[in-house]
């Protein structure tokens, strides 16, 4: 089947600054795709690129097409929620959803609804007047109503408490289980949306540092409680990161045979952020 989103050393340079490189996507129907980096990594530069916002360099396809030639098309089945409120805020919540109604071909009245009945949002209050995280589930309710295939989240859950953020994930996967859907969420809050990945790419300076599925990747890696008497032995096998804790010391191994560290300490999994924050580390 051809990839929702297909990208082969996708790149893009601001000026002489190369704020991304060697980038390859193949995204299919069924998967949630997480985009992990720190500030200035090039998560948003690469979700620029998707929606055809800006040049760049390499092969990019999104559900079938090129981004910049065909943004019309391709956005009547991708949407985008990024951490900018974007909505009129002086429309009412009806206004908007009259408005999207007209201009939308896949809008579903009756979806946007059933959605908002879920919330305290009243059709006739301002958008201005919805707080924060109203905003962002009116938002979502929007754009789940539009029946896209490809939702591409940027810092969605951003200044949310902790009960929006639940009810908002909560909505995304009811759409997500309904089949045929592929999302793409960038976040640094590792640990708030690992457990909704099929898969992971992480940035660091613009370049890819580890990329695949959530079960390829947590495999590659192993942590090690090492006793400070074998800390020489596993300095030798150069872990990618060493923490310092009370009578040992925890380190992080990438592709290294269990049984080969298993003389050193005690081994586990790490989980998805001690990866991430071990990766940042690799010199
Ligand atoms: N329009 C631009 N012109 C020049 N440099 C830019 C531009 N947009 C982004 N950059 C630079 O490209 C790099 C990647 O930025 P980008 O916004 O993609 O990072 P990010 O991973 O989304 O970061 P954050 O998590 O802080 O939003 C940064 O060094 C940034 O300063």
């Amino acid at each position: 089947m051809e990839p929702l989103v297909k990208s082969r050393s996708l790149g893009k340079s601001y000026g002489h600054f190369r704020a991304l490189r060697g980038v390859d996507i193949d995204l299919q129907p069924g998967q949630v795709l997480g985009l992990l980096g720190h500030n200035g990594a090039g998560k948003s530069t690469l979700i620029k690129s998707l929606l055809g916002a800006h040049s760049y360099d390499g092969e990019l396809s999104v559900l079938g097409m090129e981004p910049q030639k065909n943004r019309v098309a391709i956005v009547q089945q991708l949407a985008y929620i990024s951490d900018v409120a974007v909505l009129p805020e002086w429309m009412t919540v009806k206004q908007i959803i009259n408005y999207i109604a007209g201009v939308h071909a896949r809008f579903q009245q009756e979806k946007v609804n059933g959605y908002l009945a879920e919330t305290d949002i009243q059709l006739k209050t301002k958008i201005g007047r919805l707080s924060k995280g109203m905003k962002v589930q009116l938002h979502l309710a929007l754009v789940l109503a539009t029946d896209v295939k490809v939702l591409v989240l940027d810092e969605p859950t951003l200044g949310l408490d902790l009960m929006f953020r639940t009810k908002f994930y909560q909505q995304l996967l009811d759409w997500f289980n309904q089949g045929d859907k592929a999302l793409i969420i960038a976040s640094h809050e590792v640990n708030e949306i690992a457990s909704l990945l099929t898969d992971v790419l992480i940035l660091r300076k613009g370049a890819p540092v580890v990329s695949g599925s959530i079960d390829s990747v947590i495999e590659r890696y192993n942590k090690v409680a090492v006793p400070e008497v074998k800390m020489k032995q596993a300095y030798s096998a150069r872990p990618l990161q060493v923490l310092e804790a009370v009578n040992h010391s925890t380190c992080i191994f990438d592709n290294m045979k269990e049984d080969k560290l298993a003389s050193l300490g005690e081994v586990t999994k790490p989980t998805l952020a001690e990866i991430f924050v071990a990766v940042q580390q690799e010199s």
